[in-house]
């Protein structure tokens, strides 16, 4: 079978770039071995407030579709989990396949989902700015959360209706009210380890916290994310699809589990 590390190098200009960071020793994503991580009592759960007012808009910035939110100040933030401050939320967006057999980034014993939601959150207790805690080992927290083909998603909906609006790269609509807390499953249970980002510049600065139960959508949802387009308008068209990196290697980690 055609596997998809073959498709998404052949697909996307972003992958025409080296995929690996010279002496990258924490790159992701990854695949969760269940089996092989290792429940750490000291974790704590994960607290997560957002206020939907600091929603700003929805765009599609070419390699996926992004919400941004003011990060002016402590407004909306998680805290807790494996984090020693607080992190504040700076966007949400997406990463997809062509079809439902791959999409993800990250894999659960080597399980792909049709699709995977990142939120990014980065450090204002320590860093001044976004730009500067994306340089920082421990500047980025991003919640993972594995998308699965079932029952509709009211709360993905109203993202999924605007979305014929951004249908080309640098189109934006004004988005004022949104709780992405409604994108999060009711399961607090976690899987965490050091990480990068998972698009350039690929630096190694991120605390993933990956949720161990998916969220449910429906086909016709995940075949909205399929309807953008990479291109610009008057471009050749190409769909957006299969925006996920390569698995990398674990090399000298371990991912903890917040769960037995
Ligand atoms: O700021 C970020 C951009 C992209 C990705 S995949 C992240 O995890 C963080
Ligand atoms: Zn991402």
């Amino acid at each position: 079978t055609c596997t998809p590390k073959n498709r998404n190098d052949a697909l996307h200009p972003l992958w025409q770039s080296p995929l690996t960071i010279p002496g990258g020793t924490r790159q992701s994503p990854i695949n969760i071995q269940w089996r092989d991580s290792v429940y750490d009592p000291v974790l704590k759960p994960l607290k997560i407030s957002y206020d939907p007012a600091t929603c700003l808009h929805i765009w599609n910035n070419g390699y996926s579709f992004l919400v941004e939110f003011d990060d002016s100040a402590d407004r909306s933030i998680i805290v807790g989990g494996p984090l020693e401050n607080q992190y504040r939320l700076k966007q949400f967006h997406f990463h997809w396949g062509a079809i439902n057999e791959w999409g993800s980034e990250h894999t659960v014993d080597s399980k792909f989902y049709p699709a995977e939601l990142h939120l990014v959150h980065w450090n204002a207790v320590v860093y001044p700015t976004f730009e500067e805690a994306v340089m920082e080992g421990d500047g980025l927290a991003v919640i993972g959360v594995f998308l699965k083909l079932g029952a509709h998603h009211e709360g993905l909906q109203t993202l999924v209706d605007a979305l014929p609006a951004i249908k080309h790269k640098d189109t934006v609509i004004e988005f004022d009210v949104f709780d992405p807390s409604c994108l999060l499953p009711p399961c607090p249970d976690y899987w965490t380890y050091a990480g990068s980002l998972t698009t350039p510049p690929l630096t190694e600065s991120v605390t993933w916290i990956i949720k161990k139960q998916p969220i449910e959508v429906d086909e016709n949802q995940l075949e909205a994310f399929r309807m953008l387009l990479f291109t610009s308008d008057g471009e050749e068209e190409k769909r957006m699809v299969d925006n996920f990196r390569p698995l990398q290697p674990l090399m000298n980690r371990t991912v903890r589990s917040s769960f037995q």
